[in-house]
């Protein structure tokens, strides 16, 4: 098999560049059709999009919807708001699964509430407070996603669920409006709901939505860091009703007896797939033992729960409720995703490089395998005179912040980052994610993609893979498939990777060349001119205003 003609094939490969790679395989190959220079994997999708944001709506469908929802909202103001049964938005049960499936809201369990058609019928059927109507209004939120049209009314008839839905779909406010609603108003108590995040950036935000969507109410926030001044003679913070934390902070705080949680009623899994595996597990189970309430309710959240997790997570859980939005772990579909052959470590740095000479969209994510090859990437491309910045577990806090702040307010246009950035963080603006290196895992590409095309927005996704990667392609193929791109058949043929190969990735990166194209010398000559010319800049600019104040003065 031409191996190189089949890589070139679907992919974005350039086969004069990589004359010497196709060489060495040449002997192995057989008969197999002229292919072009470059060929992008990404066409138009066949399969039917999710549209989590009502963008494709027709105005037919629209018009249906509202005279059904007229309807529906002639027959509550009929209706007295205690009696309202919470069946009452659908006529019965076969709508309510039609409902279901046009939404692509898979569910498994039983009793399973019905979902909420318009954010409406929570103040119609769960009666929510209009300070939660008028801030999902003021924010822009008119229509809710499928995920929280079924998350939050499971979560609000008080079931221990496990939600499986796209990367930007819109998670984090299905579980906020029902937390909000059950905890009611401040209270006394103590902590009486719990979020868990896997990193410190990903709790901030979770903790600025909760403000957001709880603007009027004064509940009272924990965003747990060294700084919290806790109660450490009872460990009951009556001061506080809502925590927010990432494992490892909590862990020790409980430890230290400076947090109980017995008082809690809701633990929500933010990422729960990441927070359930080895590393974070033994912090979570001593944090779901400290939530010993008999009435705890559990909810996890992810766009990626394989089945090894479900079942740990069934341990914890009183007959959950399991949801699957769209396809179970797929990318989310509105992500251009292609793939780029760049031979060995160097082609990927000018693949980067012809990138930034052709134009790059900011903002624009790149993800690496680890903080080292992160600090190399960005000392190379600094060099570039681009604006980019990189962010990773060894910068310190205020840095972290400073950086990520200066990337959502477009300050920085390339971010260079580890995993750290790979989950929940919400950029919307983002363009463009690169896998500069390729991903440990399919988890890890899902969620390193869905950095871009979050809100229904279109985004796309770069991936080098190098001679190095090639055993794994199979695996990325296969998420390109199912989330709608059009894969070339050849790729699809691909061995799979065994199970072991999988582990073994995802325990150990692959072992790359360093990152480095240019001599000590060549950076500072370049850092010098570019110095220079910023100079000369300021010098013009001073003169300038110089001229123009003596002007002024002059008239
Ligand atoms: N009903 C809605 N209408 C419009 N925009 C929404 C709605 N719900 C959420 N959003 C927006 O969609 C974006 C993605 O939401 P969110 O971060 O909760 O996604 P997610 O599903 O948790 O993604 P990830 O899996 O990456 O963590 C956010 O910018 C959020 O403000």
């Amino acid at each position: 098999m031409d191996f190189f003609k089949l890589l070139g094939k679907g992919t974005k490969f350039n086969s004069k560049r990589f004359q010497e790679d196709i060489d060495i395989f040449k002997n192995k190959s057989t008969n197999i059709e002229e292919i072009k220079d470059t060929v992008d994997v990404e066409e138009e999708s066949a399969v039917p999009e999710l549209d989590f944001f009502n963008t494709n709506k027709t105005a037919k469908e629209n018009k249906e919807v509202k005279k059904d929802k007229n309807k529906k909202e002639k027959k509550v103001e009929e209706t007295n708001e205690n009696d309202i049964e919470p069946e009452i938005n659908f006529s019965n049960q076969s709508e309510v699964q039609k409902f279901r499936l046009n939404h692509k809201i898979k569910i498994y369990g039983t009793d399973v509430p019905n979902p909420i058609q318009s954010f409406k019928d929570l103040k119609t059927i769960y009666n929510v407070k209009p300070y939660l109507e008028n801030n999902l209004k003021d924010n822009g939120f008119n229509m809710p996603t499928p995920i929280q049209m079924q998350a939050t009314t499971i979560m609000l008839h008080k079931r221990d669920l496990i939600a499986c839905s796209p990367t930007g779909s819109g998670k984090t406010l299905s579980f906020i409006i029902p937390i909000l609603h059950i905890l009611k108003s401040p209270m006394k108590k103590g902590f009486r709901a719990v979020i868990i995040s896997p990193t410190r950036e990903l709790a901030q935000q979770i903790y600025r939505e909760f403000q957001m969507i709880a603007k009027g109410k004064p509940f009272r926030f924990c965003l747990l860091s060294k700084a919290t001044n806790l109660n450490t003679e009872t460990g009951y913070n009556k001061n506080f009703d809502i925590l927010i934390s990432t494992p490892l902070r909590l862990v020790h705080a409980i430890q230290h007896e400076s947090i109980k949680l017995d008082g809690v009623q809701q633990l929500v899994l933010d990422e729960a797939d990441r927070l359930l595996e080895l590393g974070f597990l033994e912090q979570m189970d001593e944090i779901i033992a400290a939530c010993n309430s008999p009435t705890l309710q559990t909810s996890l959240f992810s766009a990626t729960i394989h089945s090894g997790v479900e079942s740990i997570a069934r341990t914890i859980m009183k007959d959950p409720i399991r949801i699957v939005i769209g396809q179970k772990n797929a990318a989310t579909e509105t992500i251009k995703q292609k793939l780029v052959y760049v031979g060995g470590e160097e082609g990927k740095l000018i693949e980067i490089r012809q990138m930034i000479q052709s134009g790059l969209k900011p903002p624009v994510l790149i993800f690496v395998q680890s903080v080292e090859r992160a600090k190399e990437l960005f000392h190379e491309l600094v060099y570039d005179g681009i604006n980019v910045d990189v962010i990773h577990s060894e910068r310190t806090k205020a840095q972290r912040d400073n950086i990520v702040n200066n990337f959502r307010i477009g300050k920085i246009w390339v971010l260079i980052t580890t995993e750290l950035m790979a989950r929940g963080m919400d950029f919307k603006g983002v363009k463009l994610v690169i896998n500069y290196d390729f991903p440990q895992s399919v988890q890890s590409y899902i969620h390193r993609i869905g950095r871009t095309g979050r809100a229904g927005r279109d985004g796309e996704a770069v991936t080098f893979f190098s001679r190095d990667d090639v055993t794994y392609l199979k695996s990325i193929v296969n998420v390109m498939k199912s989330s709608g791109c059009d894969v070339p058949d050849w790729m699809l043929e691909l061995k799979k990777p065994t199970k072991e190969m999988k582990k073994k990735l995802r325990n150990r990166p692959i072992q790359r060349k360093t990152i480095n194209t240019m001599s000590k010398y060549d950076k500072q000559k370049i850092l010098h001119k570019q110095d220079m010319i910023n100079n000369s800049k300021k010098r013009k600019q001073n003169t300038k205003s110089e001229n123009n104040n003596k002007k002024q003065k002059s008239e």
